[in-house]
């Protein structure tokens, strides 16, 4: 027992010792941001990055920093560590991406000199790659798919699984987002016609997420979770809550471990990972039951390509027939290995159902608040059924609906479903601004050097609601904003200038998947039902709660999970 005590000792002082010298070496390259302005440390183990996955609602206190510091500022992170925290407004560091490798020279008061420069911040290059730290998390969860993997791997993913979200493939699944919609609306009106509800009033955001697991299992994978039926499947069963009882206000210790882990050695970090958290020992067994249920669907899909000769690949381009052919693929640019392809399975219906889900959620949300744009929807969606009579609307219909779209574009702005993501430089670099920020000195500057391992927060959400950018009524809903043209300062992301699906190369690969589904199912809701406050005024309960992803629940009632009733009208 006691040599058990004194080789735990050891191995505790020994990793103790090596986090300090670490800290210290990483410390003494990093290039200071005292320059620029920020919030006070309000800790010094926690800090700014605590501060914000435990205010109460998402998005305050950055918006609270924006207008004191300006579109990027100083924080603290665990360990008294400073972050940069941009609001990614850059349009000219993303257009001058083809002009890589701008040279110059900056010097700031405070920083140590030389600075590299290159305008292609996230862009054009992997120059700011996911933190240690981000990655392992991430993994434990999603395993080495194509969320998790960095450089030359990630191009090859990105690569294997472009073909499965074109534009032309993505129209095939329409229907299937068409027929489940309409299984939607069915089970809906089971719950309205129940005299049980008599107040006719659903918890929305309970059943959007088994809407869109249905559908990515099934256009993705060939899978039917059967979850809008109420069938239990493992996968189903571990993914209920999975991150309500994990994320929500996670305890101190858990972050500070995992904390401990960013500026470790590679090798020393990945041995700490056979101590995982209880966090990360949920999000592993979630990684393991899908790759239980990926396995045998992709031996299954694997065996009848080899029987299938006559088939041409254009036929079949959706994700999983995209991934048998990267396995079987001889050329190593190419091809990808079966760890790697199950890693899909659990990446995809992780990113791609509860991501689409939360977001329809907040539209429908606003929807209700706000009667004579949700009443002016109905009216286009009378138009289009003029003209489709019985006939589900096609890819071509559903975009020339204008208010429609524009709905949906102001729901993407206002509640961005992943508000930041985390970066850190791979080598001493620059960061270009769109709008200049004064430092503590009182200069304006237009660009922030950074230093190899600077960690850096892209504040996406703060970015869609930039004054600059969106005008004087950049916080408040306004859909109209979206058709009368305005002349806007930034050309940026991958739709409607809109950083809620990030951008550059790594932007999200199904935004396209997404839009269309978000299109097919609230065209199918809003054609049925008509959605109002609940008489009890719960709806004003309702906050955004921070939590990796923007989930609403009632203020104070965390323990009652995810909340969004809505009082449903069957329209006649
Ligand atoms: C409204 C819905 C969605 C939103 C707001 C959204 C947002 C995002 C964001 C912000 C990223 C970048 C994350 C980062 O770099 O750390 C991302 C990446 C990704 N998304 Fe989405 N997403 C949505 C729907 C989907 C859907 C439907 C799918 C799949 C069918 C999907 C698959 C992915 C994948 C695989 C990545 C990783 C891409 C890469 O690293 O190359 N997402 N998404």
């Amino acid at each position: 027992m006691i040599a058990f005590i004194v080789k735990v000792s050891l191995v505790l002082v020994l990793l103790s010792a090596t986090y300090i010298i670490c800290g210290i070496i990483h410390r003494y390259r990093q290039r200071s941001l005292s320059f620029l302005r920020g919030p006070a440390k309000t800790s010094i183990l926690l800090g700014a990055e605590y501060d914000l996955l435990h205010q109460e609602e998402t998005g305050v206190l950055e918006e609270k920093w924006l207008s004191e510091y300006g579109t990027a500022f100083r924080a603290s992170t665990y360990y008294s560590e400073d972050m940069l925290v941009v609001a990614v407004s850059p349009s000219r560091c993303l257009s001058l991406a083809s002009i890589a490798m701008v040279k110059r020279k900056v010097n700031y008061a405070g920083s140590k000199g030389l600075a590299i420069c290159d305008c292609n911040f996230g862009e054009s290059s992997y120059r700011f790659p996911k933190p240690q730290d981000v990655r392992q998390i991430t993994t434990f969860l999603m395993g080495r798919g194509i969320l998790n993997v960095e450089g030359a791997i990630h191009n090859r993913h990105r690569k294997a699984l472009n073909p499965a979200f074109s534009a032309k493939q993505l129209r095939q699944f329409l229907g299937l987002f068409q027929r489940s919609t309409g299984r939607l609306v069915a089970k809906w009106q089971q719950e309205i016609d129940n005299p049980a509800n008599e107040r006719s009033v659903l918890n929305v955001t309970a059943w959007l997420p088994k809407i869109t697991l249905d559908v990515i299992g099934e256009s993705a994978f060939n899978y039917k979770f059967g979850s809008l039926d109420g069938e239990e499947t493992e996968l189903g069963t571990i993914f209920e809550n999975l991150f309500v009882e994990s994320r929500l206000y996670p305890r101190k210790r858990q972050l500070l471990y995992r904390a401990l882990r960013r500026n470790l050695p590679a090798s020393v970090a990945d041995f700490l990972l056979q101590f995982p958290t209880k966090e990360e020992k949920r999000f592993l067994g979630f990684l393991n039951a899908s790759k239980r249920v990926a396995r045998p669907l992709f031996e299954r899909a694997s065996n009848e390509k080899n029987t299938e000769n006559d088939v041409q690949d254009d036929d079949h381009k959706d994700v999983l027939s995209v991934l048998v052919r990267a396995n079987q693929e001889e050329d190593p640019r190419k091809a990808l290995n079966e760890d790697e392809v199950l890693s899909q399975m659990a990446t995809m219906i992780l990113a791609g159902h509860e991501t689409t889900a939360s977001t329809m959620t907040w539209i429908l949300y606003a929807l209700t608040k706000s009667p004579k744009d949700q009443e002016r929807i109905y009216q286009e969606i009378r138009e289009m059924r003029e003209l489709t009579g019985n006939q589900e609307p096609t890819p071509q219909d559903l975009d020339s609906m204008n208010f429609f779209n524009a709905v949906i574009k102001e729901g993407l702005r206002l509640y961005p479903i992943v508000p930041n993501i985390t970066r850190e430089a791979q080598s001493d670099d620059v960061i270009p601004l769109e709008f200049p920020v004064t430092t503590v000195s009182g200069d304006e500057i237009f660009q922030i050097p950074v230093s190899k391992g600077q960690r850096v927060m892209l504040c996406l959400g703060m970015y869609n609601r930039l004054v600059q950018v969106w005008g004087d009524d950049a916080d408040q809903w306004n859909p109209e904003r979206f058709i009368k043209p305005s002349k806007k300062n930034t050309t940026l992301g991958v739709y409607a200038n809109l950083m809620t699906f990030s951008a550059g190369l790594r932007a999200c690969i199904g935004w396209r998947f997404a839009v269309m589904e978000l299109q097919a199912i609230m065209f199918g809701l809003l054609e049925k039902f008509e959605f109002c406050p609940p008489a009890s005024g719960e709806l004003d309960e309702i906050q955004a709660v921070p939590f990796g992803l923007i989930i609403p629940m009632k203020r104070g009632k965390w323990k009652e999970g995810k909340q969004m009733p809505l009082h449903v009208k069957t329209r006649k």
